[in-house]
């Protein structure tokens, strides 16, 4: 059966079933291609996904996915289906990052022991950084897994814009806290943000950045930080037990030098504690060096990456980034969802009010290059003023055309009317809607839905990123 929306079609050869015999402290590494299913059951011993432990007998559906099955004790696996690729590997670096959680996990009950007002009484502040595909965000969904395990509350932060989104779709930064199991399919879950989900929702807090790195709208960025700064700080002095277990930030992807200004920048908004390096000696260096003489201190931690981690070829990235949105509005194999086809009239008396984010950096290195600008136009009128300091430009109704088809809108949390430039590049968002089709006759767009009726009449942010995809 194929799934609507999907291109999934399942396992294409369920009769290829095999087990793999796993000794204690071994990984079992497998590669999902963007239109298969595998099934792995865990039959015997005890394994674990990225942190979070597997159940004996129950089946786990992965697609479009580079992952991995842990085992401590050692464990037998049955798999159905065809991976592109799989192997066992005995050399990974899971004594290492428990050890780490151990060190986290004594400075989190040294936060439990102080009056919840002093200032002790907040737990460790991780931020793990690294070159792309080191496996940071593997990381942090390992730490978070062990830290729930533990029965704590951790606080998780992603800051990378570039990737498939935690707990939203791609081009978002968000932060959730996470007091319930995680998805082993899923890794970090599933959210309203995201897609259905088994296990109880997390409520993220997101905002739609809409450019694929924070260099290229950098002021903007910054800013998105210092809002997600400002939301977590005061929801942790408000949830003590948040607060004694910490945070763990998930950041973009660092090469050395060029990002030390915005890492000084995380660093300072979060009041991080510790700052892990993943997989490369030289930005351990670099990172070392820069907060030698920081106060508060922060400690900075070399960490080994895993042998397993595999430099994701930009189409694999795609796809994934293409199922997270499809997620988001068609569900995934176990919860299928059907979202509805609203109008959206330009002309709407509750108000229609588009805004784009303006990228400050063109492919040439300079200047803004804004994809629905009139040809002829002037970009560097856009530079200056509210616009161009937020980062965002009003788009007028008479240039939205057929370039909007295929896009994903954040619908954001201000209201269509009166909705400044400031309002606009700050705001969270409430939820997402796809364009389908754009009738400029008509002057109205036909979009994609998660819920029924109409689109709340709140601002509309069309970003960059992810880029356009067919969906339907
Ligand atoms: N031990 C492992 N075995 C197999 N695959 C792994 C392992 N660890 C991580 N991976 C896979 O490697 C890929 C890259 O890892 P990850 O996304 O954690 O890196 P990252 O540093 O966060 O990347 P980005 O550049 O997007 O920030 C992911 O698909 C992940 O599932």
């Amino acid at each position: 059966m194929a799934l609507p929306g999907l291109d999934l079609t399942e396992s294409s050869n369920s009769t290829s079933a095999f087990t793999r015999e796993l000794k204690p402290h071994n990984e079992f590494r497998f590669e999902v291609g963007p239109t298969s299913l595998i099934t792995i059951r865990l039959t015997a011993g005890t394994a674990e996904l990225f942190g979070t432990e597997l159940s004996k007998g129950l089946p786990y559906v992965f697609t479009c996915c580079k992952s991995a099955i842990y085992t401590w004790t050692g464990c037998t696996l049955s798999i159905d289906g065809t991976p592109l690729s799989e192997y066992t590997s005995d050399e990974t670096p899971m004594s290492t990052y428990l050890n780490l959680h151990v060190a986290l996990e004594k400075l989190r009950v040294a936060a439990s022991d102080c009056p919840p007002t002093a200032d002790g009484a907040k737990g460790p502040r991780l931020l793990l950084i690294g070159p792309p595909d080191a496996g940071k965000t593997t990381l942090c969904k390992i730490l978070t897994g062990y830290a729930i395990r533990q029965g704590r509350k951790p606080m998780v932060v992603s800051l990378d814009c570039g990737g498939e989104g935690v707990l939203s779709v791609p081009g978002t930064i968000s932060a959730a806290s996470f007091g319930s199991v995680m998805d082993v399919e899923d890794g970090f879950g599933s959210s309203p943000m995201s897609a259905p989900s088994a296990i109880p929702v997390k409520l993220p807090l997101v905002y739609y950045y809409g450019l694929e790195a924070p260099e290229s709208g950098i002021r903007r960025y910054k800013k998105l930080v210092t809002r997600m700064g400002v939301a977590v700080n005061s929801r942790l002095e408000e949830d003590i037990e948040s607060n004694n277990t910490g945070l763990i930030i998930d950041a973009p992807s660092f090469d050395s030098q060029t990002n030390a200004d915005l890492l000084s920048y995380i660093v300072a908004e979060f009041s991080i504690t510790a700052i892990a390096v993943l997989g490369s000696e030289r930005l351990y260096n670099t990172t070392l060096k820069a907060f030698a003489s920081a106060v508060p201190a922060v400690s900075v931690i070399k960490l080994p990456n895993s042998t397993g981690v595999v430099d994701r070829e930009p189409s694999f990235k795609k796809s994934c980034r293409d199922a997270a949105v499809k997620k988001y509005f068609f569900g995934d194999a176990k919860c299928t969802l059907s979202p509805y086809t609203v109008s959206l009239e330009f002309d709407s008396p509750a108000g229609f009010a588009p805004w784009e984010v303006v990228d400050a950096v063109g492919a040439d290195g300079r200047g803004t290059n804004i994809s629905f600008l009139p040809i002829g136009e002037d970009e560097t009128a856009l530079r200056g003023g509210e616009e161009g300091e937020n980062g965002v430009r009003r788009i007028e109704v008479a240039d939205i055309d057929s370039r909007f088809e295929n896009m994903v809108l954040a619908v954001l949390q201000v209201d269509a009317k009166d909705a400044g430039a400031k309002d606009v590049g700050e705001s969270a968002v409430m939820g997402f809607v796809y364009v389908q089709e754009v009738d400029e006759k008509a002057r109205r767009m036909k979009v994609l839905s998660p819920v029924p009726g109409r689109v709340p009449a709140k601002a509309l942010l069309a970003g960059k990123w992810p880029e356009g995809m067919f969906l339907t």
